[in-house]
């Protein structure tokens, strides 16, 4: 059994695989990491295999929770037909490279848009022949509204809902983050269509803010549960 581990700097996502299917899954916020030792101790867990964008603390602790040596992945210059055109692949989030693997292999002859709602939100483009162009980095919802909360006399509000036309404070701060996110989502659809030359690109959504994300925009989107963990899957082997 291998347990599987997507480390971002909010949240540690895991799961348990064997055969390629999963098992147990699960996602904790960092204060909560020393849940993870004996609740991972449960299973006869053979490998670990990480992903790391919340740097060495982080990774430490996960190490100490695994009773394996965890094999932390990094992003890659390609692999399974995917061509990674970031110039320097060390510098790149690898929960940007996994999940683009993951997309990738929910729908394979696709253009994809794929969009990781996280702490921060990234958005990356894909073409059905395997060219993954590049792709955005902007600070998350919660990041965006603290950052107002913090730097503005009157806007420490908690924020209220997505309204077309916002007619008081908490809302229009709501509207404006999301409205901010959904945009650079539909921007990233728009130019990978007029980059290919081919119609509207499946956009494929994951992580903890996916769902009100998904919500704010105008087009469809497919939610999934956890890209990364999927695309670290292919990585891990875990047939
Ligand atoms: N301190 C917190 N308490 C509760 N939820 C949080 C906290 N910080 C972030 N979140 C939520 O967690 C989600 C981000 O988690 P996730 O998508 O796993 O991000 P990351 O991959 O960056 O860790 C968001 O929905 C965010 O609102
Ligand atoms: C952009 C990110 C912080 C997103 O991380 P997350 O929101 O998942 O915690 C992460 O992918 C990262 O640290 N990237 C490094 C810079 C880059 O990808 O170019
Ligand atoms: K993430």
């Amino acid at each position: 059994m291998k347990l599987l581990i997507d480390a971002g700097n909010s949240r540690v996502k895991w799961a348990l695989c064997e055969q390629g299917r999963i098992v147990e899954q699960g996602a904790v916020l960092h204060a909560e990491l020393p849940s993870l030792a004996e609740r991972w101790a449960k299973h006869p867990v053979t490998e670990a295999w990480g992903a790391c964008v919340a740097g060495e603390e982080v990774k430490a602790g996960l190490e100490a929770a695994s009773r394996h040596p965890v094999h932390w992945v990094t992003s890659e210059a390609a692999r399974g037909g995917v061509r990674n055109h970031y110039r320097n692949v060390a510098e790149q989030g690898v929960d940007r490279w996994l999940a683009v693997l993951g997309a990738r292999a929910l729908h394979p002859d696709e253009d994809l848009v794929i969009a990781l709602a996280g702490t921060a939100l990234t958005v990356e483009a894909l073409s059905a022949d395997g060219d993954y162009l590049g792709g955005a980095i902007l600070p998350g919802a919660r990041l965006m509204l603290g950052a107002l909360s913090h730097n503005t006399a009157q806007l420490k509000r908690e924020p209220g809902a997505w309204h077309e036309f916002p007619d008081n404070t908490p809302d229009a701060l709501a509207t404006g983050a999301w409205d901010a996110l959904a945009g650079a989502v539909e921007r990233m659809r728009a130019r990978l269509a007029e980059q290919t030359g081919r119609p509207s690109p499946r956009l494929l959504i994951s992580g903890g803010d996916a769902p009100m994300l998904a919500d704010c925009l105008t087009g469809p989107a497919d939610l999934v549960d956890n890209l990364v963990l999927l695309g670290l899957m292919s990585v891990a082997d875990c047939r």
